[in-house]
């Protein structure tokens, strides 16, 4: 089996994590989370979402989130920016890269953006432009790309045209989110080479939700595509506000501790991790999603 030597873990749990969350978690504690998982050796933390706040509330102290941490030197800390007022306060906040997110289901792109999938590639060019300007890379997301909570099924040639026109757009990076998480291995590979096809695989990362319980199987499926680029969330959290149903992404210390026994490396620390996960498992009041926390003797 040919995996690769190492896999850059990208955290999402202060922002795909948190930004479901009914009742709103204080700054204080986002800030100490983020501070938590860059101590951990994460070297990308996906800290704030500059979205409406009438729309995702509980990322509207994102501004403040990203003054109030103690930035690591190497870390970069990410931002999803919607469109050009959310690139501008990621900007301000000094955010080190961004995110436009795209989908690859038209309902979906409706519910969770309010415009078709071609207006919001529209709309990403002019952030696409200012970023480069100022001189913060863009990552693009593309959701649904196994299945969409109001189409089914979604067909693979339709995640690589939208994958390949983020790339064309000049995101540097392609994440392939399986939102409500139904996908199964051999449908994750399948859609992964339909990607590949038009986007180098090293520039495509994967982003499991956990909802059926499938997320490491697929994951472990990606890297076997040559996929090295994982997103996941501390202690599971997560779910999307616009998809019904859509549990936890997959938990970072079940994913680090499959990594670690395959032998590859990540250079994050797993009983810090652990840590950051027993740390905002508590502070929510929520017991963690993570096996191997749980195991561990975490709540
Ligand atoms: C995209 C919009 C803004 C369009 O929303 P809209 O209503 O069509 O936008 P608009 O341009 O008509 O503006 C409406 C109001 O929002 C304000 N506004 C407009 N833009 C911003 C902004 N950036 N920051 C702050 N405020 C903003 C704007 O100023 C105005 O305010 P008002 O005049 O009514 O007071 C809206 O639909 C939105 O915020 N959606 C957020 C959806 C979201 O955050 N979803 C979760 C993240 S995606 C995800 O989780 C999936 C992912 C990435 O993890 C991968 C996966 O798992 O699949």
């Amino acid at each position: 089996m040919l995996l690769p030597k190492f896999v850059r873990m990208v955290e999402v749990g202060p922002r795909d994590g948190l930004q479901n969350e009914k009742s709103m978690v204080p700054t204080a504690v986002k800030v100490e989370l983020v501070n938590r998982l860059s101590d951990a050796g994460l070297g990308v933390v996906e800290a704030a979402s500059f979205v409406s706040p009438k729309w995702v509330p509980q990322m509207g102290d994102s501004a403040v989130v990203l003054a109030g941490i103690a930035r690591k030197p190497g870390v970069r800390y990410a931002a999803l920016t919607p469109n050009l007022k959310g690139l501008e306060g990621a900007l301000a906040a000094k955010a080190d890269e961004v995110a436009v997110f795209g989908a690859a289901s038209e309902s979906f792109s409706q519910k969770n953006i309010n415009c078709s999938i071609a207006e919001s590639l529209d709309r990403f060019a002019p952030v696409m432009e200012q970023a480069k300007a100022a001189g913060v890379p863009v990552r693009g997301y593309v959701s649904c790309v196994l299945g969409c909570p109001y189409e089914g099924e979604i067909a693979p040639q339709a995640v690589a045209e939208v994958a390949e026109r983020l790339f064309a757009m000049g995101c540097y990076e392609i994440s392939l989110g399986d939102t409500i998480g139904t996908g199964t291995p051999t449908r994750a590979q399948v859609m992964i080479a339909a990607v590949a096809e038009r986007v180098p695989v090293e520039k495509i990362a994967v982003h499991f939700h956990d909802t059926y319980g499938q997320a490491l199987a697929n994951i472990l499926a990606a890297l076997q595509m040559g996929v090295a680029v994982v997103d996941s969330s501390v202690a599971g959290l997560g779910g999307c506000p616009y998809a019904k149903g859509a549990s936890g992404n997959v938990a970072s210390e079940d994913v680090l501790y499959m990594l670690n026994g395959l032998g590859i490396e990540t250079g994050v620390d797993l009983d810090r991790l652990v840590a950051a996960g027993a740390f905002i498992s508590d502070a929510i009041g929520r017991p963690t999603a993570s096996k191997v926390a749980r195991a561990r003797g975490c709540a």
